[in-house]
């Protein structure tokens, strides 16, 4: 589909081609960082996950490409990171490395004749700081999901979602590490063996998917297979992330014979959105709580690619309660086939939890 069919009906077309524009730029950067990152480069946060250099510089980027794309527009956007640890004595040479590495990624991208100082760059981190809600627009963003699939060389995603009163309408999720081929032979494409995949979606539009360096898009959809028996899941890579006796429960309550297919990061809604899998199963420990920016991208493009997001009770995700989901514990992905028979697994397995 042509660039210029694919805005056509779409009212969000200004601000998809300005999100697609801010991850690409945004992943470019981090794939630089991923070739030959230090041990200096990673900095641990109060809750004890790991941030990185490319973190703070995506998200960075992503807030500098929106509000020059969208100059018009009133900018509010829910991001993960924040300038605090960067402010803490100690901190300027890894300001400085953040500071440099943006220079070079907007002087070798071209679109943009400006440099960022380290006080630029500590203020457009902290522009991240929106509480969201139910009314106006608000981008949703995780500069880097799966920051620990990053650090070790494997998955990861740009991830950007914006929320418009109170509902997700649009989501870019890009993944550098991922073919962009689907290892569904149902699906297969002209993709040949290129590496790194852009997906996107607005709202009533359907969900497509493109090189990450720029292709010609494809409407994406998930598997149809409607018995479980032939479907295989996805979870986290990080065994802390999802319990393992649950999902292995409720796979063995399905009848899956599959083994888990583990990825870090929203690229995992990706893949099952172009019908890599038929299940994505999240199931954190009991006082987790689930952050807007993990799910917003990656569950509008499952969702236009005819699947379905949602929690442990069935109930659909709430992104419009501020920087956490508002959800019963777990979260579910899949096709309407399936969807019932999972939700009724994943209860069942919940209830005999020791
Ligand atoms: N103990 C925990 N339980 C569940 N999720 C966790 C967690 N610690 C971190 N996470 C979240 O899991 C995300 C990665 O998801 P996945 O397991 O699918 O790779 C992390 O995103 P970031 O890497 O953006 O911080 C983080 O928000
Ligand atoms: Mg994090
Ligand atoms: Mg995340
Ligand atoms: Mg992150």
């Amino acid at each position: 589909m042509s660039q210029a069919t694919e805005v056509v009906g779409n009212p969000y077309a200004a601000e998809l081609a300005a999100a697609k524009k801010a991850v690409a730029l945004a992943a470019r950067l981090c794939q630089r960082v991923q070739r030959s990152i230090l041990h200096s480069d990673i900095q641990s946060k109060a809750d004890k996950t790991p941030v990185t250099v490319a973190d703070y510089g995506s998200q960075v980027l992503v807030c500098l490409v929106l509000k020059k794309e969208l100059p018009s527009h009133s900018f509010s956007i829910i991001a993960e990171e924040d300038s605090k640890d960067l402010r803490e004595d100690g901190a300027q040479e890894i300001i400085e490395h953040i500071t440099t590495l943006i220079n070079e990624t907007i002087v070798n991208d071209g679109s943009y004749n400006m440099s960022l100082s380290k006080e630029d760059v500590l203020s457009a981190i902290d522009g991240g700081k929106s509480e969201g809600g139910p009314s106006g627009r608000h981008w949703i963003l995780d500069p880097i999901d799966g920051t620990k699939g990053f650090i070790r060389g494997d998955q990861y995603a740009v991830a950007l979602g914006l929320l418009d009163e109170g509902k997700v309408v649009l989501g870019v999720l890009g993944c550098p590490n991922l073919p962009l081929k689907s290892t569904n032979k149902n699906n297969s494409s002209s993709f040949g063996d290129r590496i790194g995949s852009l997906f996107f979606a607005t709202i009533g539009c359907g969900a497509q998917v493109e090189a990450l360096e720029g292709s010609e898009p494809q409407k994406i959809s998930v598997c149809s297979t409607n018995n479980p028996v032939d479907a295989s899941f996805f979870e986290s890579f990080e065994a802390s992330h999802s319990k393992r006796d649950l999902t292995s429960s409720i796979a063995e309550k399905l009848g899956v014979r599959a083994p888990p297919v583990r990825m870090d990061s929203q690229a995992k809604y990706g893949a099952l959105a172009r019908g890599d899998g038929a299940i994505f199963l999240r199931i954190p420990h009991k006082s987790y709580i689930e952050t807007v920016w993990d799910h917003a991208a990656g569950s509008i493009i499952v969702t236009e690619a005819g699947g379905m997001v949602k929690d442990a009770a069935g109930n659909d995700l709430d992104f419009c309660k501020g920087r956490y989901l508002d959800r019963d514990r777990g979260i579910i992905a899949t096709n309407k086939h399936l969807m019932p028979l999972v939700l009724k697994a994943v209860q069942e397995a919940m209830k005999e939890e020791q």
